[in-house]
């Protein structure tokens, strides 16, 4: 596996162009955030925010509007359990989130289906939390938009068949390939599966075990990949940068919490940008 660490990611971000507006960085569409779960897709929707992308709508349950409106103005609200209505705005959508706090009832999983049948090629999709263990109950198939799978151990499990004893790097690869996507297999040292090869995360810490981390990452994934034009870049940047800034508050802080995380996102990406212009 190859190393994911300070050497590969510094000087991978790009530095913004002068000439540039909102409408450069992607629009982000996150689907999630049932009555209970609402949390969930805030934090999504706030890592995104804060990740760049140049806008962001999110469709989740009425409880959560004005939550996410009073936490997170920057962001749009639709009703996502409208579904006719989440479908229209997947057409301005260049990236879609779908998962963090869906919930597994018949109104997550109809939604689900209608998002996976109107993505087109062009998009970008991360395919989260719910969403993956609705894919696995109902054997869904990967849809045509460029997607990407964040799994944690349990959710790989549902959707590979393969007990944890058995996820092995080639046997997870194998399955990668039948899906036909990436794969982000989120643990201690997370492990990001592309077609041509797998990158280990050497960065990351117990002090990110706390819920709502793995929603964080989907967030940035998605803001990343909304921007970034190179699809490797945006994820080995997003799932390095998530962990680096756990590591540097784990220095401090006996555990990081996903909102303290957010906060930091737009230093660490400073941090870690070219100093080039191209
Ligand atoms: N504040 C919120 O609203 C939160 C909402 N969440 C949402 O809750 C939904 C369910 O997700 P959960 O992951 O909590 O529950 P799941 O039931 O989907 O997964 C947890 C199960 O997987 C097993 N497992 C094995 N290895 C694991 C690993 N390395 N990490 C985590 N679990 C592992 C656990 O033993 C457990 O049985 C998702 O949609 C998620 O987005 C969670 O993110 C927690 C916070
Ligand atoms: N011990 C650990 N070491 C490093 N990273 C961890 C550790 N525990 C959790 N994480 C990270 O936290 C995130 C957890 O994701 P996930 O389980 O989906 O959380 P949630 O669904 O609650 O948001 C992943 O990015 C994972 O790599
Ligand atoms: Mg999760």
């Amino acid at each position: 596996m190859k190393e994911l660490n300070q050497n590969i990611v510094q000087g991978i971000l790009p530095k913004r162009k002068n000439e540039s507006y909102k409408g450069n960085y992607g629009h982000v569409l996150l689907i999630g955030g049932n009555q209970e779960l609402g949390g969930a897709i805030i934090l999504a929707a706030s890592a995104a925010v804060y990740s760049g992308a140049g806008l962001v709508t999110v469709a989740t349950h009425p409880s959560n509007h004005t939550a996410l409106h009073a936490r997170l103005p920057e962001a749009m609200v639709i009703d996502g359990y409208d579904t006719a209505k989440v479908i229209h705005h997947m057409k301005k959508a260049t990236t879609v989130v779908i998962g963090p706090g869906l919930g597994l009832d018949d109104q997550s999983q109809l939604i689900l289906k209608a998002v996976l049948a109107a993505c087109t090629p062009q998009q970008r999709l991360v395919i989260d939390g719910d969403a993956i263990t609705l894919m696995a109950s109902e054997n869904l198939k990967t849809p045509v938009a460029q997607t990407v799978y964040t799994p944690h151990l349990g959710e790989w499990q549902r959707l590979s068949h393969l007990t944890i004893e058995e996820q092995t790097k080639d046997l997870n690869a194998h399955f990668r390939k039948q899906l036909g996507a990436e794969v982000v297999l989120k643990k201690h040292h997370s492990e990001i599966y592309f077609e041509e090869e797998v990158w280990k995360n050497e960065a990351g810490t117990p002090a990110m075990a706390t819920g709502g981390m793995g929603d964080t990452l989907t967030g940035m994934l998605a803001g990343f990949l909304a921007q970034f034009p190179n699809r490797k870049t945006a994820i080995l940047a997003a799932v390095y940068l998530h962990s680096r800034i756990s590591d540097d508050l784990a220095k401090t802080h006996y555990v990081t919490l996903p909102s303290q995380i957010i906060q930091r996102i737009p230093c660490v990406m400073k941090d870690y940008a070219t100093k080039f212009d191209f």
